[in-house]
This record gives structure tokens, sequence and C-alpha cells, in this order.
């Protein structure tokens, strides 16, 4: 296996889905070099808050902190202000919570120097055309991701979050700039769990992924740093020659 390559160490987010930072920061610290992305959820922040933040930063890491704010346009707008001391590089909030919304974050996060890009989180890779259509949503996954996104995209935020099926749609109308971060990953080995739309790490590159998220294949191999490695060997196989 070859040494990983910088283009593919700045492709891949390790999501760290841990309850605590006495379990966290062991799994990082396991990959050191090898991963360069981390993503704090809500399940490690409210546990522990700016602390794990301050933490990964003193790692030197880059941090997706993942809290999927959706509430009315003001109450975001403060939380996007809260955020941004932070430190952290990307953040994301619920599509659905409207246009509104979507652009009140994205006028409080221009304002402040250093506040994360937002992504859009269009329709979850959890769930599938029944489990939207219990929503009272009747359109298929990949309609619902390709209005969601190209509205929140319309109301100014820096990019979407989708699966690796929606990424070629969306390409087509929001063109390459906005960022496409990518869950829902699953190299050919690992189990589906509770992920729905997914795909490998080389289809969602293939398809114009700008980053991919991976937890458990990750974080539940018998072998974390090999799993992170043949994914980054993937990510790097599928990168266009130019961008290697
Ligand atoms: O916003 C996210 O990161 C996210 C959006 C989405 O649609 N699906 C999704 O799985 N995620 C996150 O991506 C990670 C996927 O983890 P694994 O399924 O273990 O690889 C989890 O931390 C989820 O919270």
């Amino acid at each position: 296996m070859s040494s990983p390559q910088i283009q593919s160490l700045d492709r891949l987010i390790l999501a760290l889905d841990y309850p605590t930072q006495s379990t966290a920061l062991p799994a990082v610290e396991a990959l050191n070099g090898l991963i360069y992305w981390v993503k704090v959820g809500l399940e490690l922040y409210l546990a522990e808050g700016r602390s794990v933040v301050d933490s990964l930063l003193q790692r030197k890491l880059n941090i997706f902190l993942d809290l999927k704010l959706h509430d009315i346009p003001n109450t975001v707008a403060g939380a996007v202000r809260s955020v941004s001391g932070l430190g952290v590089g990307l953040l994301t909030l619920h599509a659905s919570g409207g246009p509104q919304m979507l652009e009140a974050a994205a006028n409080a996060a221009a304002k402040i120097p250093g506040a994360p890009k937002l992504l859009a989180v269009t329709v979850l890779t959890s769930m599938d055309r029944s489990q939207l259509a219990a929503t009272g949503v009747t359109r298929t996954p990949a309609e619902q991701v390709a209005l969601l996104g190209k509205m929140a995209i319309d109301a100014g935020v820096d990019g979407l979050v989708c699966s690796g099926e929606e990424i070629a749609l969306l390409r087509e109308t929001i063109g390459d700039e906005p960022l496409l971060i990518v869950p829902g990953i699953r190299p050919a080995t690992s189990e589906v769990g509770d992920q729905r739309r997914v795909v490998t790490p080389a289809s969602a590159i293939r398809s114009g992924a700008s980053r991919l998220v991976v937890g458990r294949p990750i974080t539940q191999a018998p072998d974390p740093a090999a799993a992170v490695r043949s994914i980054l060997d993937e990510i790097d196989s599928a990168l266009p020659a130019l961008q290697r």
C-alpha cells in the first residue's frame, strides 16, 4: 500500500461518534498522520462542549462541527455567532429549515472573520423513499435533495451534505464550486447498518464529492489504521490525475 497523498488526506473526514473525550482522543491519536479532518457531532459535543474542540485543535486537526441546526432564523443566526469563535472549519444546518433560516445563518457568518463554512444537510443518508414519505414528502430522495440543495445554495450557504447517489445530479445544477460533503460511505466489505443511501469511497469521489465522512467503517474496524489506509488508497485512485 502506498503512503497517503495530501490530496486524499484532505478528502476524508473521520466521524468521531464517541460519548466522551477520553474515548475519542485515543481513537484519533491511533490514526496520527492519517487523518486531517474530524467531525464532532451531537453525541460528543453535547457531552464535552468546546473543550473537545480545543483538544482537537491542539492536535492540529481541522474540525467539522455537525450540530445540524434547525430553528427560527433569529435563533439559528445567534447559534452561528456563538459557534464562530470556536475555530471550527465547517458547520451543519438543516436545509429543511427553509431559505429565510439559511439566509440568516449565511448573513451572520459573513459578518464574522473566521466563521465556519456552512453546510446544508439535504435528505439524511439514513432515509429512503418510504422514510421520506412518512414525513409527508412524496418526492424521491433524489428529487428532494435536488430541490433543497438548489434552494440552500441560492440562500447563500457554502455547501451541502448529500448521499453519493445525488452528487452528479447536484453538480449539474449547482456547478463545481459548492462543497459537497458525503456521508453514507461504505467500502465494499463494510456493514451498511442504519444507512440507506450508500456508495463506496471511489464512487463518491468519481461523482464529484469534495470530502467523504466516514465513521464506523473505520472506528469499528479490527484495524482502524488499515481501514483508513485502504480508504485513502481508494480515494487516491479515483481522483482525476491532475488532482493527485
Ligand atoms: O451531517 C452528517 O454528517 C450526516 C448527514 C447524513 O445525511 N448522514 C450521516 O450519516 N451523517 C453523519 O455522518 C456520519 C456517518 O457515520 P457512519 O455511518 O458510521 O459512517 C455520522 O456521524 C452521521 O451523523
